[in-house]
């Protein structure tokens, strides 16, 4: 039997938390949200096959697509109101000569996922949305939709922007990390502003999850405060902050809706190539760590969501928010809660450095979870990293070496789970809920031995996300966006 599941966001009391700093925000002081208004809709998962054309109930059956484009690859999942999964698939990225190379690599992704989903499922789609990788930022040319510099990912950083963003920003904000999206625009707006063509206005900034959805609606300018967090949104307030729309390049930053919000139709030349509905619309997105936390479908203060992809992001449902650069910790709004979190430069990206992942499984089989492991990494893919320390210059540590695989295997993930550990009691010390109960979400949640060993470190249980896909929870937004189209469509 299936069990009953519950999408909600349980409201929490808001307090303006910051034990760094005790920032000015404009109408913060006395935030308080209805605490009455739940986000529930009752739906229940009745898995289906992953093709079936055919299994969709009654014809037409309203379709929702979710598309998360990871660090490793992208995929879809397209669902039912019952949030029963219709069809599903992945998409490597073709190989990456430069960083344009990347935006290109996407774009070809997205069109293959398209063309991938069973012909007969596609006029029944009713939105979209997409999640993307955090901070990952391009430049775009407003006027002739080309890439003017970019895209800058996730983990780049540019501290030759920190100084500069410093001085703007209240201590310790969010964009005061070389990563930040702020920091991106700041060092491209010096070097481009400087001659001329950066303070085109035509110039605009988009996130990796904005752009790819521009391509399916053209139009300019629009992103959700998941992603606008790391450029100086403030979702608290639900608007820029006025020491960052005092900047000359403010008029680049994109407008803000919630995630899962409605945007616009799908352009015309899309639709009809993949035989989509007029009906179709494209919503806002979020970041892919906060569509693996939506996937998993858990809420309540306490409860966390790991995503163990190429890089481990915690995502913990907390009563207070929680912002603070120095350990890249930060505070996501989703709804009525706070997720409170930061994403390590660890994970899986080291794992396929070192194994592919059938090596994974079988050393795994070796691995005794209960024994603790001795050996002491930081594994990290390169220099660098963001969370729970936050320093770019940080290096990788995976040495000594033993002859074992399995041993190597049992150190590192081991060493993982500490680093997860020391995230999670590290949110807790700067006032956030303490965390009692963990999902685990991307291809890390597969792995059970790995589960036990971060059950024992951790000290509470950790368990496998019914689902692991941060498609799924990009596809629950698509669901949520279609509800609200009447009327709300661009024109
Ligand atoms: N059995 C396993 N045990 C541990 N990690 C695994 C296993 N299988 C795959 N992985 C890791 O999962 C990662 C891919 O997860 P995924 O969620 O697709 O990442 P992303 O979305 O960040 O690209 C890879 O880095 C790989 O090393
Ligand atoms: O590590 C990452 C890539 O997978 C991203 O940084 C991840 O999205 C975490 O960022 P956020 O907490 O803003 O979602």
């Amino acid at each position: 039997m299936v069990p009953a599941l519950t999408l909600s966001v349980e409201p929490l009391a808001h307090r303006h938390h910051h034990p760094a700093r005790r920032a000015p925000c404009s109408g913060s002081s006395g935030f308080r949200r209805s605490l009455n208004r739940a986000v529930t809709s009752r739906a229940r998962v009745t898995m289906l096959s992953r093709q079936d054309p055919g299994a969709d109930g009654a014809a037409g059956t309203p379709l929702f697509l979710g598309i998360d484009f990871g660090t490793s690859g992208a995929r879809y999942a397209l669902i039912d109101r019952q949030g029963a999964i219709h069809s599903e698939g992945k998409r490597a990225y073709a190989p990456v000569g430069d960083a344009a190379g990347w935006a290109s690599s996407w774009r070809a992704a997205l069109f293959q996922l398209l063309g991938d989903i069973p012909p007969a499922h596609r006029p029944s789609i009713s939105s979209i949305s997409i999640d993307g990788t955090s901070a990952t930022t391009l430049i775009v040319d407003s006027e002739t939709g080309e890439l003017l510099a970019g895209p800058f990912l996730y983990n780049e950083s540019f501290p030759d922007a920190l100084p500069a963003v410093e001085s703007i920003a209240p201590a310790n904000h969010t964009v005061c990390s070389a990563s930040s999206t702020l920091c991106k625009l700041v060092s491209w707006w010096n070097t481009a502003g400087s001659d001329g063509t950066g303070s085109g206005s035509a110039a605009v900034l988009m996130h990796q999850s904005d752009w790819l959805l521009w391509l399916l609606h053209g139009q300019y300018g629009v992103s959700d405060y998941n992603n606008a967090l790391k450029v100086g949104y403030d979702p608290e307030a639900d608007a820029y902050p006025s020491w960052l729309m005092a900047q000359p390049y403010s008029r680049m930053l994109p407008s803000v809706m919630a995630p899962g919000a409605p945007i616009a139709a799908v352009r015309d030349d899309v639709r009809s190539q993949y035989g989509l509905s007029k009906e179709c619309v494209v919503c806002t997105g979020t970041t892919d760590s906060i569509a693996a936390f939506l996937a998993a479908r858990t809420a309540g203060p306490g409860r966390a969501v790991t995503s163990l992809g190429s890089t481990l992001a915690v995502k913990l449902v907390s009563e207070a928010r929680v912002d603070d650069a120095r350990f890249g910790v930060y505070s996501h709004r989703l709804d009525d809660a706070w997720l409170v979190g930061g994403a390590s430069n660890t994970g899986g990206a080291v794992l396929r450095q070192l194994f592919t992942d059938d090596q994974l499984v079988a050393l795994s089989r070796d691995i005794d979870p209960a024994a603790a492991s001795p050996l002491d990494y930081y594994p990290l893919p390169r220099k660098g990293e963001r969370f729970p320390v936050s320093d770019p210059d940080m290096a990788p540590r995976l040495q000594p070496r033993p002859e074992s695989d399995a041993e190597y295997l049992h150190g590192i993930l081991e060493s993982i789970a500490r680093i997860e550990a020391k995230g999670y009691s590290l949110l807790r010390e700067l006032g956030a809920t303490a965390v009692e109960e963990v999902f685990t979400a991307g291809g890390g949640a597969q792995n059970e031995k790995w589960t036990t060993i971060r059950e024992r470190v951790l000290g509470v249980p950790v368990r496998k996300a019914e689902q692991t896909e941060a498609a799924y929870g990009a596809a629950l937004l698509a669901l949520k966006g279609a509800d609200r189209r009447v009327g709300a469509i661009a024109s």
